[in-house]
């Protein structure tokens, strides 16, 4: 049975049976093969599935370390700024720890799943005038003058977490992939699989380290631009940000794996979400779904060798924010076919 991210890797983590662990079971996701991906690109697909942590999301592999030892060192209250995710996250874990989540937010621009669930599980929500980067200062600063835990991807519990999932594509592949694409907001996850993957080449448990390959909107790409983004932009909420907090982490990572930072647009975003629900049968949030259109994208660039091996990580469940699916490319409204039940045309649909 599987037990959660500090008790399965409690070695790797510096876990003791003294240790305080909160836990909802995360980690352990799917590793799912994409033969469609494979066969449109000539790679090898595997998809890691982390849409199906407890809360919908991979943010719940750092939110289990993070809450476990504020829990640990006494904490009442825990505060993160949050596109949407880690509130989701940071909210749930509180209410299991029985302790108060205060989670700041971009007024208006979180999707709906992730603010039901905010809210739902107790967290003292509080909308900010503002974007993420905005929201992440105040944040800072709270934590700074306020008994509140920060537990934001800057608490290094998270990075920590969140590197277990490395850990999973190297034993469920049985190696290291030669490609990892990921989305990137703040670079966290980025700069985590990183250290994971690292970790298991040192350790000889992989024979390699895979070239990762983040991927950022072209209305929020800081790191492909290599500036602060002031208004980001785009569909996938969850990734816009303006201000990444693990910027320099992010580019030691990329550095130290022959990786690369690429943008990509809105359009292609959504069409990706749309390919991997359609052919693979993965629902991601668009956020997630950038991963795969940064497949297409070095694909088409000639970048990824014939039989190469790639990991996608999709970061987030699509119910997270399933309005995306109900649009046509051109953004009219799906129109699910409606026939009259007294009617005998049903079998013409
Ligand atoms: C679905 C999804 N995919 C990718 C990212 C980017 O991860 P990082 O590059 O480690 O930031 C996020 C990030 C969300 C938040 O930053 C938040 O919830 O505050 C996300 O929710």
């Amino acid at each position: 049975v599987w037990r959660g991210v500090l008790r399965e890797y409690a070695d790797r983590l510096g876990v003791t049976d003294a240790s305080t662990v909160v836990t909802l079971g995360e980690g352990g996701t799917p590793l799912i093969p994409a033969p469609a991906l494979s066969q449109r690109t000539g790679a090898d697909v595997y998809v890691k599935f982390e849409g199906m942590n407890p809360t919908g999301s991979f943010k719940d592999r750092g939110m289990t370390v993070a809450l476990s030892r504020a829990v640990e060192h006494g904490a009442k209250a825990v505060i993160c700024a949050s596109t949407g995710n880690t509130s989701a996250s940071a909210a749930a874990y509180a209410a299991h720890a029985g302790i108060t989540a205060a989670v700041l937010v971009p007024e208006g621009k979180i999707a709906m799943g992730k603010l039901s669930q905010a809210v739902i599980h107790g967290g003292r929500l509080i909308q900010i005038r503002g974007n993420f980067d905005d929201c992440l200062e105040i944040a800072r600063e709270l934590a700074d003058n306020y008994p509140v835990h920060l537990v934001n991807s800057v608490n290094p519990d998270r990075i920590e977490g969140q590197k277990t999932a490395a850990y999973e594509v190297v034993s469920q592949l049985g190696d290291a992939p030669d490609f990892h694409f990921i989305p990137v907001g703040n670079a966290g996850n980025y700069t985590a699989y990183t250290r994971g993957y690292r970790e298991e080449a040192e350790r000889g448990v992989s024979t390699r380290v895979p070239r990762m390959f983040g991927f950022q909107a072209e209305g929020s790409a800081p790191l492909v631009r290599g500036e602060v983004v002031k208004n980001p932009e785009t569909v996938a909420s969850a990734i816009r940000i303006g201000n990444p907090a693990s910027w320099q982490l992010a580019l030691e990572a990329r550095d130290a794996t022959d990786g690369w930072f690429g943008a990509i647009s809105d359009d292609r975003i959504l069409a990706a979400q749309k390919l991997l629900a359609g052919t693979v049968g993965v629902f991601v949030e668009p956020g997630s779904a950038i991963s795969v259109a940064g497949l297409l994208d070095r694909a088409e660039a000639g970048v990824i060798p014939a039989g190469a091996k790639v990991v996608l990580t999709v970061t987030g469940h699509g119910l997270k924010d399933p309005q995306w699916a109900l649009r046509n490319a051109d953004g009219s409204e799906v129109t699910p076919t409606v026939v009259d039940a007294s009617t005998s045309e049903v079998a013409s649909v």
